[in-house]
């Protein structure tokens, strides 16, 4: 497995990008909205990793509940694994709590799915698979 990218939770991502832009010195590689997840995100590249920035895009968006309850911040690490069914079904079988019953469409034109940060020592791990 290698780190795919971090992801991080923003109230405002317009600013974040903007924000992030600066910081690295690079212009975000893509935006994508995903309904599902209740999303929007911008994606900068920092060498074989991506900066995920997660904006809410509705009341109910686990990342709103995630700011108003956190702030902004970190709030994932993703892994991209070459098999995300077969690394579910191992997860499992080691006990680890995976949040969704088979995998989603994510960002990035990725298939995604979360492992709880209760089983990972407070840390919200996604595991994610190319669909290139
Ligand atoms: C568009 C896809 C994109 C991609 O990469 O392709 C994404 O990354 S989408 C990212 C947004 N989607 C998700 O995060 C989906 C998975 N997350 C969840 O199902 C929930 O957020 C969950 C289950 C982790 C927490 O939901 P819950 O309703 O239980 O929230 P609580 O505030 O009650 O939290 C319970 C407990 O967990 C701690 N917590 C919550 N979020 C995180 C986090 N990101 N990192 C670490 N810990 C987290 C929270 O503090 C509570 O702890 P407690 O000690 O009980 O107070
Ligand atoms: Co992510």
């Amino acid at each position: 497995m290698h780190i795919d990218h971090i992801g991080i939770a923003v109230e405002d991502i317009e600013k974040a990008v903007e924000t992030y832009e600066n910081l690295l010195d690079e212009e975000c590689y893509k935006r994508e909205v995903v309904e599902d997840q209740q999303v929007d995100t911008a994606f900068f590249k920092t060498g074989e990793s991506k900066v995920e920035l997660l904006g809410p895009t509705d009341p109910n968006s686990v990342i709103r509940k995630y700011v108003d309850k956190q702030g902004e911040g970190m709030h994932h690490v993703a892994f991209e694994v070459e098999d995300i069914h077969a690394e579910l079904d191992r997860l499992r079988d080691e006990g680890f709590t995976v949040l969704n019953e088979k995998p989603k469409q994510g960002a990035d034109n990725k298939l995604v799915a979360f492992v709880h940060p209760k089983d990972n020592h407070g840390v919200l791990v996604e595991l994610c698979q190319s669909q290139d």
